[in-house]
């Protein structure tokens, strides 16, 4: 029977990436994603901002929302400090068991927490559920009109701190016009643009990046 692009993209990991590395992983997904078939991972040149913003924030929680084929994950728990925490929501079943296997295989398995199930229904049970208190880091890839309600669910919710970071994926393709518009606007946040590509392509994206004030 048919594979699917996620299995297709696991089995060229498993292919030519090493186990336990990391960065080999990545660079696995990206060459699959260039030489094979697009997939809609965050990719090198907007993967290059997201590792800059990782090692500058330094976080020792991090929220992202969108695992996919946890290629942003494995990028981003690569960076991270030890026992530092990246918990990863996906909604697709089929997409979080290959995550499963791509995070398995990087060898992050102790540093991310992989959750089934959609961000409305989680955000409100994170404290509880985690044992967390803040996030220091969110990277929002997720359904795109849903980066604006989350934001204010993890407001309302207490999960963002004086300092804590958004980082959003995709804010010009697909975009989210009602998300720029909020935090570009809200006092409570200090907002940066970081011009980039949508992944394997020469379509303008970007990301972009906003410290909550408080
Ligand atoms: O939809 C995208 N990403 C979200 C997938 C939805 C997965 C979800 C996870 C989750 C977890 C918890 N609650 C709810 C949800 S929903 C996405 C799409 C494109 C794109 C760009 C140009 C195209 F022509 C076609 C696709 C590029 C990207 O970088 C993306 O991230
Ligand atoms: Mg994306």
């Amino acid at each position: 029977t048919q594979t699917t692009r996620p299995q297709r993209l696991l089995a060229a990991v498993q292919k030519n990436a090493t186990r336990g590395d990391p960065r080999s992983v990545v660079k696995a997904i990206d060459q699959f994603c260039r030489q094979k078939e697009w997939a809609m991972n965050v990719g090198d040149e907007k993967g290059c901002i997201l590792d800059s913003v990782v090692t500058e924030v330094n976080p020792a929680t991090v929220l992202e929302l969108g695992t996919y084929c946890a290629y942003s994950t494995v990028r981003i728990a690569s960076l991270l400090p030890p026992h530092a925490k990246l918990i990863t929501l996906e909604f697709n079943p089929h997409n979080a068991a290959i995550a499963r296997q791509v995070i398995a295989w990087a060898g992050l398995g102790d540093k991310i927490q992989l959750v089934e199930g959609a961000s409305g229904d989680w955000i409100p049970k994170m404290k509880e559920k985690f044992a967390i208190e803040t996030f220091d880091l969110v990277f929002l890839d997720h359904w795109k009109d849903r980066y604006l309600p989350d934001t204010k669910l993890m407001e309302e919710c207490g999960l963002l701190r004086k300092g804590s970071i958004l980082l959003a994926d995709n804010v010009i393709c697909p975009g989210t016009p009602d998300y720029l518009e909020y935090i570009r606007n809200s006092p409570r946040y200090k907002s940066q643009y970081f011009r980039s590509h949508l992944e394997y392509t020469k379509v303008e994206d970007g990301l972009e990046k906003s410290v909550f004030l408080g």
